[in-house]
């Protein structure tokens, strides 16, 4: 099998996307990819995430994540991102940093990377299909190969069943409502064999 590099990417504030990014790339480990964990730069100002204990924790904890470059994304074959919902859409963190990605989409480098999005949101029907959705629109623009799950495993029926991409809901204590994990773990998987497949392809 091709060797390969897997760059899962996310944005949290309170932690939910850090612990799915976490899941996904001890999948990713154990299916023999090479995984690197690289968190979206934070555009808040200083002041918000200080009034916020559950934001400030986070950023404190995660102190040690590198911040995503664009070269990750030339090394990686396979991406997962996984970011909150906000009004069914991604973060402006997100979107700033999918706005850096132009250069590399001029010069054709993000075709055929395998990509594939979790989220989580504080409701259940709180706009994580849309967020998905909003997310995967820009992937088609860099011509990658978007992998999702679909119903390819029965443990993405007990985890909310969305297609598209695990997604969970987070209530107001900050912890996940639905048993996500074994459904992000295939995800995972899922998403370093396709690259596996198109590796190969390409060779
Ligand atoms: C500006 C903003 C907008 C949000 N919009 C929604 C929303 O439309 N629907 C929803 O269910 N939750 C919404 N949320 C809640 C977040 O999705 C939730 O806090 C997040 O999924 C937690 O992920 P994290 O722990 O990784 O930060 C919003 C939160 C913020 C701050």
């Amino acid at each position: 099998m091709a060797a390969i590099n897997l760059a899962v990417i996310y944005y949290s504030s309170t932690g939910t996307n850090y612990q799915l990014a976490n899941w996904a790339a001890e999948s990713g480990r154990e299916a023999g990819a090479e995984v690197k964990v690289l968190k979206v730069p934070e555009l808040a100002p200083p002041e918000a995430i200080e009034s916020n204990a559950a934001w400030k924790a986070h950023v404190e904890e995660t102190k040690h994540v590198p911040e995503v470059q664009l070269s990750d994304l030339e090394w990686a074959d396979a991406i997962i991102f996984s970011v909150p919902t906000r009004f069914g859409n991604v973060p402006a963190q997100v979107k700033q940093f999918l706005d850096t990605t132009g250069g590399l989409w001029f010069q054709g480098k993000l075709v055929n990377k395998v990509v594939s999005a979790m989220t989580s949101a504080q409701n259940p029907h709180g706009g994580q299909e849309a967020t998905i959705l909003s997310l995967y629109t820009t992937m088609y623009h860099w011509g990658a190969i978007v992998a999702t799950p679909g119903y390819s495993d029965p443990v993405l029926y007990g985890a909310g069943g969305n297609p598209y991409g695990t997604s969970v809901t987070v209530d107001q204590s900050g912890n996940m409502v639905e048993d996500v994990q074994g459904a992000v773990k295939h995800q995972a998987k899922r998403t370093v064999n396709v690259a596996e497949w198109v590796k190969q392809g390409n060779q």
